[in-house]
């Protein structure tokens, strides 16, 4: 990657797609010329372009509500009616000013004269909707303001669209790399200034770079993985074994999947238009997700004994659970698919619906509970997809990052500890357990990997990068990271991989624990 890369906004969010409609945007055209209305704020017009109000009412849900902005934003294209351009211009506004919000603050910091905090929170939405548009998309200034500052008048009234029409002047005054460069001559460390440019809290940045290293990686690809967090995911499709089918994906424009088999890259908008998305038989899945559920299926069991009792210990809301009850029914193995929270072990059932009913059940239990004596060595298969602090995924939830502390992952790591030792008593001796997180943290990873070894002197650590390999369709995924001790982890890269940033480790248990 070149020295100066920027942060970009999230243009794949529409697909690329331009509108021009008038009154609205088209390509900045390159000229870089940012001509603005001559026209009074107060005399401009009045009704607000109804996509970039879906934007700021899912704005306003995230900073108001604590909402999330993934679960927000469809009532709200539906609620305004937006047809598919203008829904694919609303999220990547919303789901852009989300991400880039940490840059944008550091920018509009410099052209309000008081401090962010003091502004209404409303207004100070409507800034960095507005300084989004002007700085990482591809609209007009003059369209980017006119449109703000119209928003500003229905939602925040005439007073404060005069000080937005101010404030993003100033904004427009300079590109995006020339505002970073500005606020850069501020900042001393590298950490600093990685967090400023990609828009990320300094801890996870911090936590990032560490990961890197942990997983046998360079801390120079910590912009490449920051770059990739802002960018919007490519929806994965799974086809369930012998019940799905990806051939009506393929017709509308999906692209076969590169790394997990059956899978495709869809991008034609819409998914639920998919009949068999619908029936639930094709699943949006990441393809780190579908790899992962895979590689635990799929390894030889060590002593090639008994393999029809799967678990899934923390399967909510089931995206792994149905991938493994399809491949478990192709086996005449069933899958317990356990999950403590109510409503998501409804997600669970809903997302296994698909898969015949003889093969899954659904329990409702701490995953702790599973290690109890009742449980010793009843299963042949475990998957702990632990609770994790999602540091992997932050490209899927825009607002998350803003959102997560260091305390989070202190406080999941002894959770995790305790579930995978839980797992590792619910195993029999010769079946396997996989280890998942969505995170590449190393306190939650490697760190809870080794503990549990130190733990559990029955368990031994698989070669779980041959297992992932066995099951890419390249063969070699490019994951592994070799264990002291024997054995090996894998650790999936959004910068690499185009995945979540998953992490596995598969173990196995030698001999019943001591005193059972
Ligand atoms: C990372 S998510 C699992 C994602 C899921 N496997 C999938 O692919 O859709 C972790 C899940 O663990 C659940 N969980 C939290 N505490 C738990 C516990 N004590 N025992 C079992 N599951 C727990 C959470 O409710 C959450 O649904």
């Amino acid at each position: 990657m070149s020295g100066r890369s920027e942060y970009r906004g999230n243009k794949a969010d529409n697909g690329g797609e331009r509108r021009n409609e008038a009154g609205r945007e088209r390509n900045r055209g390159g000229s870089g010329e940012r001509g603005f209305s001559t026209t009074a704020p107060s005399a401009r017009k009045r009704k607000a372009d109804p996509a970039r109000l879906t934007a700021w009412e899912v704005l306003r849900a995230v900073t108001a509500d604590d909402a999330y902005a993934n679960l927000v934003l469809p009532g709200r294209i539906r609620a305004n009616h937006l047809d598919k351009r203008d829904a694919g211009f609303a999220t990547e506004l919303a789901y852009g000013a989300l991400r880039g919000q940490g840059l944008y603050d550091a920018v509009l910091a410099r052209c309000v004269d008081r401090p962010l905090d003091q502004l209404d929170p409303a207004v100070l939405d409507t800034l960095r909707l507005g300084a989004h548009q002007l700085l990482s998309m591809r609209v007009p200034s003059h369209a980017a303001l006119d449109e703000t500052v119209s928003l500003a008048r229905m939602v925040v009234g005439a007073g404060a669209s005069g000080l937005i029409n101010a404030v993003l002047r100033k904004v427009a005054a300079r590109e995006l790399e020339a505002w970073i460069d500005l606020l850069l001559e501020d900042v001393a460390d590298d950490v600093s200034a990685a967090a400023l440019r990609y828009s990320h809290p300094e801890w996870i940045v911090r936590a990032l770079r560490q990961s890197l290293v942990a997983h046998g990686r360079e801390v120079t690809e910590i912009n490449d993985l920051l770059e990739a967090d802002n960018l919007a995911p490519v929806v994965n499709l799974v086809a369930l074994p012998s019940l799905g089918s990806l051939d009506e994906a393929f017709e509308n424009g999906a692209e076969p999947g590169t790394l997990a088999p059956d899978s495709a890259y869809y991008s034609g908008g819409d998914v639920s238009r998919l009949s068999s998305v619908r029936a639930g038989t094709t699943r949006v899945q990441d393809a780190g997700s579908q790899l992962v559920a895979r590689a635990l299926a799929g390894i030889q069991l060590p002593d090639g004994g008994r393999d029809t009792v799967w678990l899934d210990l923390c399967a909510g809301p089931g995206g792994k659970a149905s991938l493994l009850a399809a491949l478990a029914a192709e086996r005449d193995a069933t899958l317990t698919a356990n999950e403590p929270t109510p409503h998501r072990a409804e997600l669970v059932r809903r997302a296994l619906d698909a898969v015949p009913e003889e093969t899954w059940m659904v329990t409702v239990e701490d995953g702790r509970d599973f290690g109890d004596e009742l449980n010793q060595g009843r299963f042949d298969r475990v998957m702990v997809d632990a609770p994790c602090s999602g540091l992997g995924a932050l490209r899927r939830r825009p607002e998350s990052r803003w959102r997560k502390t260091a305390r989070d992952v202190a406080e999941l790591t002894v959770l995790q500890g305790e579930l995978l030792d839980a797992a590792l008593r619910a195993v029999r001796p010769g079946g396997v357990v996989a280890y998942v997180t969505c995170s590449p943290h190393p306190g939650e990873t490697v760190a809870v990997v080794q503990d549990a070894l130190a733990r559990n002197k029955d368990a031994r650590l698989l070669d779980t990068a041959a297992a992932l390999d066995a099951v890419t369709i390249t063969g070699a995924a490019g994951a592994a990271n070799p264990m002291e001790g024997g054995g090996s982890t894998i650790q999936l890269w959004p910068h690499v991989h185009s995945t979540d940033a998953m992490f596995m480790a598969l173990f196995t248990r030698t001999e019943t624990p001591a005193g059972t």
